[in-house]
């Protein structure tokens, strides 16, 4: 569903140019319910943003199913957000219509785009729980509550790709477990590709695949185990996503992979390292000194 490869993004302003994306390598399957995780900074939001087509690729390849967004004219890019995605604010509900109700902002995009279709409106708020709350005004509504009106907009114009920036960064747990098991339950009934930036790193157990950017790289996979085998699990000392994940590091193509900072500071290695391989493992070490 998704691929990038070597994506570049550099935002120019007057005298600065900051590279948010150094060349990313992402590849997204259809029907995968994924999230993207990283430090402030590290450019999960500038990827979102690409992938939604609010944001031009400077450079590299992005593909979300048959479009080739580097390469999309303006007009197809207006097609591209209006069919193929749904996007997902952290602040969504601050958009919102406040003196219609839910069911009436759920109308609103489909009107908007003359494709308006009440049954699927209803069924949208039906999925996200609101099916009793439908004809209340959003003022009337919890902010937890709104948000799912939010998800439910979303959808409005059947997405085949769900884009969602911090969906649960402003709500508390019990309403963030219910923004996920929504994400979840339309990702198994209409196999919706559910695409998820955040840095609460508790969402991972939700998820399959997590995949986390460090400097604007993809650096660290981790994928879901089989829960009925990870009898090692309660042992583990680590954190909870890595109890329930194995953790793999991103090889790309071309054989490069991120050491983590933390280890190269330990290892005092800064430009170049020795690297030995013993028939099964590949050693990285401090460069050996020349003196002496
Ligand atoms: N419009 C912009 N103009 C200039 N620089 C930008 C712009 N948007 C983002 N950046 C810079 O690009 C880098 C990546 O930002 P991005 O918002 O993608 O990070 P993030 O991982 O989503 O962070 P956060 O979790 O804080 O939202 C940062 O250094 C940021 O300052």
């Amino acid at each position: 569903m998704i691929q990038c490869e070597g994506l570049v993004k550099i935002y120019k302003s007057d005298d600065l140019e900051v590279v948010a994306l150094q060349g990313l390598n992402l590849n997204v399957r259809e029907g995968e319910m994924m999230a993207i995780i990283g430090n402030s900074g590290s450019g999960k939001s500038t990827l979102l943003n690409i992938l939604g087509g609010l944001d031009r690729p400077s450079a590299g390849q992005v593909k979300v199913g048959p479009w080739d967004l580097l390469k999309i004219t303006d007009e197809q890019l207006v097609e591209y957000k209006r069919d193929t995605v749904g996007f997902i604010w952290q602040s969504n509900a601050r958009n919102l219509l406040p003196y219609l109700t839910a069911l009436e902002n759920v109308e609103m995009p489909m009107m908007l785009s003359s494709k308006l279709d009440r049954a699927y409106a209803k069924q949208l708020l039906e999925w996200v729980g609101l099916k009793e709350r439908m004809h209340n005004k959003l003022h009337q509504l919890s902010g937890g509550e709104q948000q799912r009106v939010a998800i439910a907009i979303s959808l409005s114009n059947r997405p085949q790709l769900l884009l969602a920036d911090e969906p649960t960064g402003s709500v508390d747990t019990r309403t963030s477990d219910l923004i996920m098991d929504i994400f979840r339950r339309l990702n198994r009934e209409i196999g919706i590709t559910v695409v998820i930036v955040t840095h609460d790193l508790s969402l991972a157990s939700k998820v399959d695949r997590v995949v986390a950017i460090r400097d604007g790289l993809t650096s660290t996979e981790f994928i879901k185990r089989n829960p009925n085998l990870d009898e090692a699990a309660g042992n583990s000392a680590h954190h909870g996503m890595q109890e329930a994940h194995e953790e793999y590091v991103v090889v790309d193509r071309v054989g490069r992979l991120q050491i983590p900072k933390t280890y190269l500071t330990a290892l005092q290695i800064t430009d170049k390292a020795s690297m030995e391989f013993d028939g099964e493992r590949i050693i990285i070490s401090p460069p050996k000194s020349l003196e002496g």
